[in-house]
């Protein structure tokens, strides 16, 4: 087999691990996991992404900030490109969410072209999920928020890929929400 499918099956093995106790915030509770698997996915079979280290940083893009997972331990197991990529792409729970929020308007521009890449499929997979069911708890107040602050974000990313640009500009739409 070749060495980057299976270096993408570790990968993937070792965020499944990672998540393994989690669900998301649907009725169903979907399990996490399905979460970075579809943000891989939309990378590159929507945005024709095809640098490994990038696909691999989608799949643990939520590891450090939502597990017990070390950026150490990233770059042990994945090395120093996959683990600066995923600390570009975590929040610092530390800071109250209003903080958390700011921060990653003010900091996308800012970000290497391969985590703006995983920041825009994060983004594009979360509006369609919210466009698809409400999170469980959520008013709809909330999810036009997240859509308000989203597309702050993703104008902020712009000039990053255009047809993932173009998708989430269609999630936007539905929503009313301007680009
Ligand atoms: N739309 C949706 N989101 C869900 C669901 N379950 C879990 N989430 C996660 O919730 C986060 C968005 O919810 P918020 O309340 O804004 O953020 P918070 O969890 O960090 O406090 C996203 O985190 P994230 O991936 O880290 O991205 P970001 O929004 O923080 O950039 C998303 O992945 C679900 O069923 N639907
Ligand atoms: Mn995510």
């Amino acid at each position: 087999m070749d060495s980057e499918a299976s270096l993408l099956l570790e990968t993937v093995n070792f965020a499944a691990e990672k998540h393994r106790k989690q669900r998301r915030k649907d009725p169903e509770e979907t399990p996490y996991i399905n979460h970075p698997i579809g943000v891989a996915r939309i990378l590159s079979y929507e945005g024709g992404v095809t640098d490994i280290e990038v696909l691999q940083a989608a799949l643990l893009h939520d590891t450090v900030e939502d597990t017990d997972t070390t950026p150490e331990e990233l770059e042990d197991k994945f090395g120093p490109i996959v683990a600066r990529i995923v600390q570009e792409v975590t929040d610092d729970k530390s800071l109250p969410k209003q903080e958390r929020k700011r921060l990653q308007v003010e900091h996308a521009p800012h970000c290497s072209q391969q985590a703006k890449l995983v920041k825009l499929a994060d983004k594009l997979y979360n509006l369609r999920d919210l466009n698809a069911c409400t999170p469980v708890g959520w008013s709809a107040e909330r999810v036009q928020e997240y859509f308000v602050w989203a597309a702050e974000v993703v104008k902020s990313l712009k000039g990053t890929n255009s047809a993932l640009e173009e998708k989430l500009e269609d999630q936007f739409k539905q929503r009313g929400v301007q680009l």
